[in-house]
């Protein structure tokens, strides 16, 4: 297993070879075949279960289903040519600025 600190970046190099890759040996490979609508529908579905787990004191529940919708996420950028590495450059370039300030700053922008 990928130590924390890299494993969003193992993990989407990892989906970056399902593409292409046999749909009968690889859900990402199937998920990525069946094109943008339906990694969406994975994307609400697995929203719509966060949101339910959130309601309930079940932490270990709620991880899992945010584990769910991380790796869903992580399959459209994939889908998209994109990675994990694109996200956390935009994290990393906020990190450290308030978010009202962040708000602010794009409100003066126009
Ligand atoms: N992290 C994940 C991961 N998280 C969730 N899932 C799959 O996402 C699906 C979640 O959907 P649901 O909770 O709705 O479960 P389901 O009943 O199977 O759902 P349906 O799709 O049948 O509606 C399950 O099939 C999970 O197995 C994942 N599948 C793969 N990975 C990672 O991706 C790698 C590549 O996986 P493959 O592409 O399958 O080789 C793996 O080694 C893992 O590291």
């Amino acid at each position: 297993m990928a130590d924390k600190e890299h494993l969003l970046g193992a993990l989407s190099e990892v989906l970056a070879e399902r593409r292409g890759a046999d749909p009968d040996a690889s859900y990402t490979a199937r998920l990525l075949a069946d094109g943008t609508a339906a990694i969406l529908a994975k994307i609400e579905e697995e929203s719509g279960e966060v949101i339910d787990a959130a309601g309930a004191d079940d932490d270990a529940h709620l991880i899992h289903e945010i584990a769910d919708l991380w790796f869903h996420t992580l399959v459209l950028l994939t889908h998209r040519r994109l990675s994990a590495d694109d996200v956390l450059a935009e994290l990393g370039r906020r990190f450290g600025m308030s978010g009202l300030a962040e708000k602010a700053a794009r409100q003066r922008q126009g």
